[in-house]
C-alpha cells in the first residue's frame, strides 16, 4: 500500500548554525526504505529531533524530499499530488479548524475541497458523529468545544474523505486522560476500515495499546521496522520501554 524508497530530506543550516558544524546542510531524513501494507496501524517512536515530524510531512506531500519517491498504492505522491492527497488524512498541530464555524460546518467545508456531493457529505458526516460519538457537539461553534471535542473534529476532518492513508502527529498531545483515551479509540477504529494508520508519539502506553508495526527513527534513519516483539528482543529489552530506551541510545556511524 505505502512505499518508501531512498527518501533523503535535507535542510540548508543558517550561518550561525554552519560555522557551529561545519558543514552547509542537515539531512532530516537519510536514505529511508519502508514497505508497509494497509489495515495496520503504525506507531513512529523516536527521540526529539530524530525526523519523525519531516518524515510525516513528506508522507503528506507538503515536503518535496531531497531524493526518493513516496508511493500510495501505486500513486507517486510528489508527481501526482492532487490524486495522492484524496488519498491522505493528516492529524497534526498544524491542521486546524475554523474556530467560528460549527463542527458541521466545518467538516462540510474540507469536505467540499475533496469535491464531495451534498449527499455524500451529509451521510459521512452521520456515520462519523455516530462512530465518533459527537453527534452532541456537532452544531456547536469551534470556539465553544474543548479541547479533546476540538481534536475529535479534527480527526473527524481527517477522514471526512475516506482516506486510505492516515498520519497523525503525536494525537494525543496536550490532551487529558480521557480526551486521549478518546482519540487512541478513534484510532484504533479506523483499522476497520481498509486504512493504513501511522502515528508518532512520545507515549509508549499508546504504542503498547495500538501499534501492529513500529517503525523508529533515530537520526534521520530508520533504524527499526517490525512487530512490538522484535522490537523488544531486537533491542534486548524486557519491556517495550527498555528496548526503546536501548533504542534512542544506539550511536549511528
Ligand atoms: N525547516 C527546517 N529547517 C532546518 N532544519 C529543520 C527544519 N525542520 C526540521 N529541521 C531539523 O530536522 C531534524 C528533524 O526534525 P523533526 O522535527 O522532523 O524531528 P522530530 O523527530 O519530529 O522531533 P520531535 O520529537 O522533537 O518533534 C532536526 O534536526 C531539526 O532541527
Amino acid at each position: 500500500m505505502l512505499k518508501i524508497n531512498n527518501l533523503s530530506k535535507t535542510f540548508k543550516l543558517n550561518t550561525k548554525q554552519k560555522k557551529q558544524l561545519s558543514k552547509d546542510y542537515v539531512y532530516a531524513i537519510n536514505n529511508i526504505n519502508l514497505a508497509l501494507s494497509g489495515n495496520q496501524i503504525v506507531a513512529m517512536i523516536g527521540s526529539n529531533g530524530a525526523g519523525k515530524s519531516t518524515l510525516m510531512r513528506l508522507l503528506t506531500g507538503t515536503l518535496l524530499p531531497s531524493n526518493g519517491e513516496i508511493l500510495i498504492d501505486g500513486i507517486n505522491i510528489f508527481e501526482d499530488l492532487n490524486q495522492a492527497r484524496a488519498l491522505i488524512g493528516l492529524v497534526s498541530d498544524n491542521t486546524q479548524l475554523y474556530h467560528r464555524l460549527t463542527v458541521r460546518e466545518n467538516l462540510t467545508f474540507f469536505a467540499k475541497l475533496y469535491n464531495m456531493k451534498n449527499s455524500q457529505i451529509k451521510s459521512r458526516i452521520d456515520q462519523l458523529s455516530q462512530t465518533m460519538k459527537f453527534n452532541d457537539f456537532l452544531d456547536k461553534r469551534l470556539s465553544d468545544c474543548s479541547t479533546g471535542m476540538k481534536q475529535k473534529a479534527n480527526i473527524a476532518r481527517a477522514l471526512i474523505h475516506q482516506p486510505k492513508l492516515l498520519i497523525l502527529d503525536e494525537p494525543t498531545s496536550g490532551l487529558d486522560l480521557m480526551s486521549a483515551q478518546t482519540a487512541l479509540k478513534i484510532i484504533e477504529q479506523q483499522k476497520n476500515e481498509n486504512c493504513l494508520v501511522i502515528f508518532s508519539t512520545h507515549h509508549l502506553h499508546e504504542v503498547e495499546m495500538l501499534a501492529d508495526h513500529i517503525i523508529a527513527i533515530e537520526q534521520g534513519h530508520c533504524v527499526f521496522s517490525g512487530n512490538q516483539q522484535d522490537f523488544i528482543s531486537h533491542h534486548q529489552g524486557d519491556t517495550l520501554y527498555q528496548a526503546a530506551l536501548n533504542c534512542a541510545q544506539q550511536v549511528i556511524l
